[in-house]
């Protein structure tokens, strides 16, 4: 018998034991076409989304692929200390760590525990006047456009020999060089847009209203990015966000920022004043952190497991960052975890939707009791 469970990861990570209360009787989908059927359209609205992506970008030499290549399973982009070493992005999956799937996985005595993945996309380094062309330039952006959520990384290290593009560690004008960089392409993707929208193409009064709550959301969009603000700062109804999606706005997509740190540092990053003022910076811009020193973590794979405690240890911390810039990544997507647990396999689902979303896959065709945590 299979279970299916849902949960929404982020607030709670361990909540078992299950709620016996929360018990509701699963339909029997593996004999009837018609409950199948039922459960589709039972949980059309939500959105199984096994691609989302979280782009990794920042200046050049800031430490983006030595973070991939931590992060990512077998992770092998080329990290090395010159700028504009990353062209082509490099695409990885990550799995997310989560503790309740092993807990279930011993419950049902399951052979395999599968847990939910991210991919992650190490984008080329951005320099001031990319959207102009300089550096990599207006391609680079475009990779940015494709991803659903984005990992500043900021440098807050000081060592001589890695090079900054700007000759000086200074977290605050890295992060408003990118923003800006982000802002200008945005202004203007949407003022070509609004020229377009002048035409008024729209025949039928649907396609009429859509285009006038693009035109409204669109003015005020503009206004906000003139002022240096991101599309994501502007209060937009439903509508009127749906409306401009197809822009995939690079301003509109949410932030964390990626402190990354020495390793003198892992202990107590808080009194490193390059990552107050990132936190101070993240807290304005209504965005996440996550400290994380990519250079420890790329050391640490390259560890047999045993060691990897030793030498955290010796840096005065209990855990790697990792789990912790995953789960904030998972979180930043919007994202939701379904297990469904079996003596086959107890598997952790991803889902993008609203509150109270169900999902299946034609997979799960066991009957059994589904529960929410
Ligand atoms: N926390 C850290 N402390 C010290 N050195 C670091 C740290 N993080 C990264 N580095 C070093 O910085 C250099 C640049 O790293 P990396 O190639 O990952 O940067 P990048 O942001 O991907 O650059 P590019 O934009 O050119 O692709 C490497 O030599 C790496 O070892
Ligand atoms: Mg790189």
């Amino acid at each position: 018998m299979a279970r299916i469970v849902c949960s929404n990861l982020i607030p709670s990570i361990t909540s078992l034991p299950l709620k016996p209360s929360l018990l509701f009787q699963w339909p029997n989908l593996s004999n009837s076409s018609h409950s199948m059927l039922s459960m589709n359209r039972r949980f059309s609205s939500a959105k199984i989304s096994m691609s989302l992506k979280a782009g990794i970008v920042g200046l050049p030499n800031v430490g983006k692929s030595t973070l991939f290549n931590a992060v990512v399973e077998n992770g092998k982009a080329q990290a090395a200390n010159f700028p504009f070493c990353t062209i082509e992005p490099n695409v990885g999956i990550v799995s997310v760590p989560d503790p309740r799937l092993h807990v279930l996985s011993e419950l049902s005595k399951s052979q395999r525990a599968v847990p939910a993945s991210i991919e992650f996309v190490d984008i080329a380094g951005l320099v001031k006047g990319a959207n102009q062309g300089e550096g990599l330039g207006n391609k680079f952006l475009s990779h940015i456009r494709e991803v659903d959520s984005i990992l500043q990384v900021v440098r807050c290290f000081e060592d001589n020999d890695i090079v900054h593009v700007s000759g000086k560690v200074d977290p605050k004008s890295d992060i408003d060089v990118i923003n800006l960089e982000l802002v200008f392409s945005d202004l203007d993707q949407v003022e070509k847009r609004m020229e377009k929208l002048k035409k008024g193409k729209a025949r039928d009064s649907q396609s009429k209203m859509k285009e006038e709550a693009e035109k409204s959301a669109l003015e005020n969009i503009q206004q906000a990015l003139m002022d240096g603000k991101p599309a994501r700062s502007v209060s937009l109804t439903d509508f009127q966000k749906d409306a401009v999606k197809h822009l995939c706005l690079l301003t509109m997509k949410p932030v964390i920022y990626v402190a990354n740190v020495a390793e003198s540092d892992l202990a107590e990053p808080e009194s490193n004043s390059y990552v107050k003022e990132v936190m101070n910076l993240a807290s304005e811009l209504q965005s996440g952190l996550v400290t994380v020193s990519a250079q420890v973590e790329a050391e640490l794979t390259e560890l047999p497991p045993e060691e990897r405690i030793e030498y955290l240890k010796s840096l005065g911390v209990d855990e790697s960052g990792l789990g912790n810039l995953i789960r904030a990544t998972y979180g930043l997507l919007g994202l939701r975890t379904y297990f469904t647990s079996g003596e086959k396999e107890t598997k952790a689902w991803t889902i993008q939707g609203g509150k109270h979303h169900y999902a299946c896959r034609n997979d799960c065709t066991s009957s059994g009791w589904g529960y929410t945590l």
